[in-house]
């Protein structure tokens, strides 16, 4: 089949998957008035690499498919260079605020079936093959994955799988003879109402007599049993011109509910291997992997938000110096992402079997880092925006001969920009960072790949396993 066109896309999502959103069980995501949107921003990505065919796709050598770049396992450092230009064009098309758009488990997928040296540990042979399958099986179909890797928290004083009577982690609970029955909870699966598999692989780590619990799989969203509750939606049904970001881009997060659901055997890449579920994070590279299309994307929503600041503060004509600093701030986070991932990329190596990651370091420190330096870009937007972001009339306000020529002498901005622009520019501002959406996006930066306490502390612990402390030591001598 290959690559898949929006359409395509859009039709693969018409099935019985179970969705509940504000209450009720929608019926076609693609339609939905809170998901319509979004579908058809992700459609836009699958028809996008049709348009620029030289960027975005490629021909699988193994099945003659053509496949978008991001399903490839990377053999090299010229097929991380590839790979991060589909994923900036990507980035650049959703401004970075689709966290989880398809190309995100392209990636992590492609870097786990990249690593059969790693799966395969302990007698893992048939979940590997399976894992590989399924990899070929993803991208020769374009499938779209969301994954759900976290437990949801009960209570911080026990073992997560022990909440709830040991019932609340994924587990399985019976052997079949097609495969198994699993039954549980995870959080938080981003797309997952626009996606067309869930790829559940492990979050934190389990402890000896976990076994249950240590299954990784994927299924189609539409298997029976599999329930979806989606978080409220913060997609606006307002024209674009009024809802610039939130009429396209909520791609949605859901807790998934895994009520006594039948994984086939084949979609089954581990089971019960508490050692190898916990290494196949660590040992396979997944950080130095996925962390390249985090932080392209987090460098277009950067870029997007600097840009977007100063112009809100040209727009004012606001060249006071705590202004200037403030946008300086903006830049200096860009420039220094873009860096490190410079860095990432030029320290690219083997990592085993044959497969190609970034180098780890500049990522260990952006994973804790850039948590912290998102909510700072929004609070210096609100800073510069100030009422600016709340005066801002709608499209319709505007086009109405009654107030036109009050809102066009009341709302204009510096150096005669019209009143229009100065509303589109600053509703867009509030969209960014005041809205539901941007709400939840701040919530996204600070937690979506763990939280910044727990990525500080092993960025330290790596770094102290790794040194030698000359320096200290050369000066004691
Ligand atoms: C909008 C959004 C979308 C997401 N999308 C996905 C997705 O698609 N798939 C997916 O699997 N996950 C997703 N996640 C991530 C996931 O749901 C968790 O939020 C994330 O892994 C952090 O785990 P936690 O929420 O349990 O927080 P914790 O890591 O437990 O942190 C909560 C608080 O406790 C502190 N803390 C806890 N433990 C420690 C420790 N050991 N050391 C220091 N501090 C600690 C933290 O600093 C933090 O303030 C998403 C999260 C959000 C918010």
């Amino acid at each position: 089949m290959g690559a898949r066109t929006g359409t395509e896309f859009l039709k693969g999502l018409m099935d019985d998957r179970e969705v509940w959103l504000d209450g009720e069980r929608v019926a076609d995501v693609t339609t939905h008035p809170r998901t319509a949107g979004a579908a058809r921003t992700l459609a836009g990505l699958f028809d996008l690499q049709h348009e620029r065919p030289d960027r975005y796709l490629t021909v699988d050598p193994d099945s003659g498919e053509t496949v978008a770049v991001t399903h490839l396992v990377p053999r090299s450092a010229a097929d991380l260079a590839r790979r991060h230009d589909a994923i900036a064009g990507i980035a650049r098309r959703t401004l970075g605020l689709m966290g989880r758009s398809p190309d995100y488990l392209n990636v992590t997928l492609a870097g786990f079936a990249g690593r059969p040296d790693v799966w395969s540990r302990g007698g893992n042979d048939q979940g590997t093959a399976n894992l590989i399958a399924y990899h070929r099986h993803v991208m020769c179909h374009d499938l779209a994955l969301t994954h759900a890797i976290v437990n949801p928290t009960v209570d911080r004083s026990m073992p997560e799988t022990a909440a709830g009577g040991g019932d609340i982690v994924v587990h399985k609970v019976a052997d079949t003879a097609e495969g198994m029955v699993v039954r549980g909870a995870r959080a938080l699966a981003t797309l997952a109402p626009f996606a067309d598999e869930i790829f559940v692989y492990p979050g934190y780590p389990l402890t000896e007599g976990d076994e249950r619990y240590a299954v990784v799989f994927a299924i189609p969203m539409s298997t029976p049993g599999l329930r979806v509750l989606c978080r409220d939606s913060y997609s606006s049904s307002a024209p674009a011109a009024d809802a610039p970001l939130s009429s396209r881009f909520d791609e949605q997060d859901a807790v998934i509910i895994f009520d006594d659901v039948e994984v086939p055997r084949h979609r089954v890449f581990l089971d019960g291997d508490v050692d190898l579920y916990n290494r196949v994070m660590q040992r396979s590279g997944w950080t130095a992997n996925v962390m390249q299309q985090t932080t392209i994307r987090a460098v277009s929503k950067l870029q997007f938000a600097w840009e977007l600041a100063t112009r809100m503060a040209e727009a004012v004509n606001n060249t006071s110096p705590a202004a200037i600093e403030m946008l300086g701030e903006i830049w200096t986070y860009l420039e220094l992402t873009r860096s490190a991932l410079t860095a990432a990329e030029a320290g690219a190596h083997e990592w085993g079997a044959g497969t190609w990651f970034c180098a780890e370091p500049p990522f260990a420190a952006l994973r804790p880092t850039l948590p912290r330096w998102f909510p700072r870009v929004t609070e210096i937007i609100k800073l510069l925006g100030s009422h600016s972001l709340l005066a801002t009339p709608t499209r319709a306000e505007l086009d109405d001969p009654r107030l036109r020529p009050l809102l066009e002498r009341y709302y204009q901005g510096a150096n005669g920009m019209p009143a229009g622009e100065r509303a589109a520019l600053f509703r867009l501002a509030w969209d960014f960072v005041g809205t539901g959406l941007a709400g939840r996006s701040d919530l996204y930066e600070r937690f979506y790949l763990g939280s910044p306490g727990r990525f500080l502390q092993l960025a330290q612990r790596q770094a102290a396993r790794g040194a030698d402390f000359g320096l200290v030591d050369s000066i004691l001598a």
